[in-house]
């Protein structure tokens, strides 16, 4: 805290947190944001038996159901509930970007950045017993991570899990959303998901290591699936069906969210470290890079392009770069690529997020969108955009 206080920022950098509209007291005030948990659902009698364990209070977060604050130093990882999937570790404002999504029991949801899937295995249990949760994301270690946590939690019945670019992923929900142990064992047919992948499976991937393809110029490759994902029984030509565009205004996914990617550490800690490294280093490395990074920017402007058209019409999809990075709230990874997907897709129209009135957050550079910064809301920090996909008659209206 003391090292942080004596934190002089320079000029430049001041200035580029100004212009986008970023407080510098998250640099100068010290890191003191606190940690969040989610109570796995209808486990809240524990709620006692958890504080003894981790010796602290579990502060109800008035404005976000089933999540609780406990100090910065807490650790959890090493306590038998977290061990035993009694929480989840997730920031508040993360779970006020799925919450935006306004699911309810029964959505086709689609998580298209999803590793390592905090966001989830949130969507899984708002979700309850029906509908389906598909994950997707292009790092396979992740991803594998990502499928560890939906054992661990229990919640992978109704998901699957796709190791896949989400600029082009094209795979539809399933219609069988009850899929049940097929006893056709043709090898197109999909069966139970198990660890120990079949003989030929295993071949095929250590080919696959020697002669690598991305997920892009191939078919996405299906790491995990539920016994009710909908998924068993199933062809694989069946489930890697594609759509027409038309047809995936009726047949696409009801809820889309779209976690971009984001880089660049503006962590507290990372700035602090220019101080030794020289403040030319941060310009050089951080602020220029920012300012013309444009394969970030269209790395996320291609992700929201293509969740939005694997949305059903009428559909919610909601855009939020990663928190714990304050960096990532500028203007050209968020308002900037909200802003060109809207002007470019007359079918799209930002949404106010009702429920953010009770939020601590405040209004983005466009309205109706909203920003969580870390030192008002003591959260992570998040900028998260709700938009909704219009009928063809609303869309014209929408261009005149
Ligand atoms: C902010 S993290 C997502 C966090 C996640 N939603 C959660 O709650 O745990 C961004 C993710 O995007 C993934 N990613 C980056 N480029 C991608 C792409 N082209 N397609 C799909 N995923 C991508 C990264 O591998 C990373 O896991």
């Amino acid at each position: 805290m003391e090292e942080t206080s004596k934190l002089q920022l320079p000029e430049t950098f001041l200035r580029f947190l100004e212009a986008n509209g970023l407080d510098p007291s998250i640099y100068t005030h010290g890191d003191s944001i606190p940690r969040y948990v989610r109570l796995k659902p209808g486990l809240e009698d524990s709620l006692e038996e958890i504080e003894c364990e981790i010796k602290c209070k579990l502060e109800k977060v008035n404005w976000l159901a089933g999540f609780y604050s406990i100090p910065p130093h807490v650790h959890i990882a090493s306590s038998k509930a977290y061990q035993q999937g009694k929480m989840y570790g997730i920031d508040a404002a993360s779970g006020a970007a799925v919450s935006a999504l306004g699911i309810s029991p029964g959505d086709h949801v689609l998580d298209l950045c999803a590793a390592p899937g905090a966001k989830l295995c949130m969507m899984l249990d708002l979700l309850g017993e029906t509908g389906t949760a598909t994950g997707v994301d292009v790092a396979k270690h992740r991803l594998a991570a990502c499928r560890t946590i939906l054992q661990k939690y229990g919640v992978g019945q109704r998901s699957r899990l796709f190791l896949a670019d989400g600029t082009t992923f094209s795979v539809p929900p399933t219609t069988n959303s009850g899929g049940s142990p097929c006893l056709d064992d043709h090898e197109d047919t999909f069966q139970q998901w198990t660890s120990r992948r079949p003989y030929k499976e295993r071949k095929q991937a250590a080919k696959a290591r020697n002669h690598p393809v991305l997920p892009q110029y191939g078919q996405p490759e299906i790491i995990f699936y539920g016994q009710s994902s909908g998924v068993i029984g199933l062809q694989k030509k069946e489930l890697y069906r594609s759509l027409d565009q038309q047809e995936y205004a009726f047949c696409g996914y009801d809820k889309v969210l779209v976690d971009a990617e984001c880089t660049h550490d503006g962590s507290i800690k990372h700035i602090q470290k220019f101080e030794q490294w020289g403040w030319t280093t941060l310009e050089r490395r951080v602020l220029d890079a920012e300012r013309t990074d444009s394969n970030l920017t269209s790395l996320q402007l291609n992700l929201l392009k293509n969740g939005f058209r694997l949305l059903k019409q009428g559909g919610t999809l909601v855009y939020s770069t990663c928190s714990r990075v304050t960096i990532s709230l500028t203007h050209a990874q968020n308002e900037d690529v909200v802003d060109q997907f809207l002007a470019e897709d007359s079918s799209a129209e930002l949404q106010e997020i009702e429920m953010a009135k009770d939020w601590p957050c405040r209004s983005g550079r466009i309205p109706k969108t909203v920003r969580f910064d870390p030192w008002t809301s003591a959260t992570s920090g998040l900028f998260v955009a709700k938009i909704r996909k219009l009928p063809p008659k609303e869309a014209e209206k929408n261009v005149l």
